[in-house]
C-alpha cells in the first residue's frame, strides 16, 4: 500500500532522514520510534508531501507521489489521511463542521455532507456530539473529531503523527482502541509515528526504530519483543543492571512466545539438573495476539551449562550475559 524506496531529507549539509525503505502492506499497522530529533516527522511529512524529499521516491496505493505536483498532488492526497498531535481542530467550527472540511473542499452537496458526517460520528463513537465546539470536548473526543475528519474522504491511508502525545494514558488506550477497530473493520492502513513504546506493543504489526535518521531495527512487532537482545525487548522488558551473578552461577536472559510460555520449564530445570535456579526478574506481556515474555535468571551449580542447553532445545531464545550463546558456552565448559 505504501512503498518507500531510498527516501532521504537533507537539510544544508544535516542529514535528517537517511535512506529509507520499506514496503507497508494494506490492512498493516505500522509503527515508527525514534526519539526527539530522529527523524519521524521528516519521515511522515515527506511522505504525504509536505515536505519534497531531497531523493527517494513514496508511492502509495499505486501512486507515485513524489512525482506529482499541483491538483494531481492534492487528489493523491485524498488518499491519506492525517491525523496530530494537538488535533488541528478549528475552534469556531463545531465538531460535525470539522469533519465535513475535507467533503465541503471536495465539492459534496449539503445533503451528502450531512449523511458522511453522521456516519463518520457513528463511527468514531462521537454519535450526538456533532453540535459541540472543540472547548467543549475532551481530549480523547477531539481526537475522534480529527480521526473522522481523517477519514472523511474515505482515504486508504491513515497517517498518525504522534496522535496519543497529548492525551492521559486512559485516553491513549481508548483511542489506540478506535485505531485498532477502523483497521479490522475498514480495514484501514495505519503508519503511525510515536516516542511511545507503549503505542508499538499495543498495536503495531511491524516497527522500525529511527536514531538519527537511520532504521537501527525493524521487524514484526511480536519476533522483536521475542529477541533478548533487540532495541524493542530491552525496552518491552527492562533488564537489571548491576547485577553480579554468584562465580559458580550464569546471568541468562530467556525470551519466550505463544505455547512455550505456559511450560513449567522453570520447575523442570531444576528436577532434572543438578542447578538452582533463581528468577531475578521478569514479565509476560501479550503481543500481537500471544503471550510474549522474558525472564532473567541466575543458574547456579555443576550442571548449569547442562541446564543451559535445556533451554535453548526448548525453542526458547536464551542469551547468556557475556554475550556468548548458549551453544557457546556449552562447548567452552565442556572441551
Ligand atoms: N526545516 C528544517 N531545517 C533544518 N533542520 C530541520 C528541519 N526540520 C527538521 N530538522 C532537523 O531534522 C532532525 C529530525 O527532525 P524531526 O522533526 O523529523 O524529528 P522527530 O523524530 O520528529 O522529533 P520530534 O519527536 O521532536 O518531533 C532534527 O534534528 C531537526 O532539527
Amino acid at each position: 500500500m505504501i512503498t518507500i524506496r531510498d527516501l532521504r531529507k537533507v537539510y544544508g549539509s544535516f542529514v535528517a532522514l537517511d535512506t529509507f525503505n520499506e514496503e507497508i502492506n494494506a490492512g498493516e499497522i505500522f509503527g515508527v520510534i525514534g526519539q526527539s530529533g530522529a527523524g519521524k516527522s521528516t519521515l511522515i511529512r515527506c511522505i504525504n508531501r509536505l515536505e519534497t524529499p531531497t531523493s527517494g521516491r513514496v508511492i502509495v496505493a499505486g501512486q507515485d507521489i513524489t512525482a506529482l505536483s499541483g491538483s494531481d498532488l492534492r487528489r493523491a492526497r485524498q488518499q491519506m489521511g492525517m491525523i496530530f498531535q494537538h488535533f488541528n481542530l478549528l475552534s469556531s467550527r463545531t465538531a460535525a463542521e470539522n469533519i465535513a472540511m475535507p467533503l465541503e473542499v471536495m465539492g459534496y452537496s449539503r445533503l451528502r455532507i450531512k449523511a458522511r458526517v453522521a456516519e463518520l460520528l457513528s463511527l468514531v463513537e462521537l454519535e450526538g456530539k456533532g453540535d459541540s465546539y472543540p472547548a467543549q470536548l475532551s481530549g480523547g473526543q477531539k481526537q475522534r473529531v480529527g480521526i473522522a475528519r481523517a477519514l472523511a474522504a474515505d482515504p486508504k491511508v491513515l497517517l498518525s503523527d504522534e496522535a496519543t502525545s497529548a492525551l492521559d494514558p486512559q485516553t491513549t488506550q481508548s483511542i489506540l482502541s478506535l485505531l485498532k477497530k477502523l483497521n479490522q473493520q475498514i480495514g484501514l492502513t495505519i503508519l503511525l509515528i510515536t516516542h511511545d513504546m507503549g503505542v508499538v506493543k499495543r498495536i503495531c504489526d511491524r516497527v522500525a526504530i529511527l536514531e538519527q535518521g537511520k532504521v537501527i531495527e525493524r521487524g514484526r512487532v511480536v519476533d522483536l519483543a521475542a529477541q533478548p537482545h533487540s532495541r524493542l525487548a530491552q525496552d518491552f522488558f527492562p533488564r537489571l543492571t548491576g547485577y553480579q551473578p554468584r562465580p559458580d552461577a550464569l546471568l541468562v536472559t530467556v525470551a519466550f512466545r505463544g505455547e512455550v510460555a505456559n511450560e513449567p520449564f522453570m520447575a523442570t530445570l531444576a528436577q532434572r539438573f543438578n542447578v538452582g535456579a533463581n528468577i531475578l526478574n521478569g514479565a509476560i506481556e501479550t503481543i500481537g495476539g500471544q503471550p510474549v515474555g522474558q525472564f532473567q535468571i541466575e543458574l547456579a551449580g555443576p550442571e548449569r551449562y547442562l541446564a543451559l542447553d535445556y533451554l535453548t532445545q526448548l525453542n526458547l531464545a536464551v542469551e547468556v550475559q557475556d554475550g556468548r550463546t548458549a551453544a557457546e558456552q556449552f562447548v567452552d565448559s565442556n572441551p
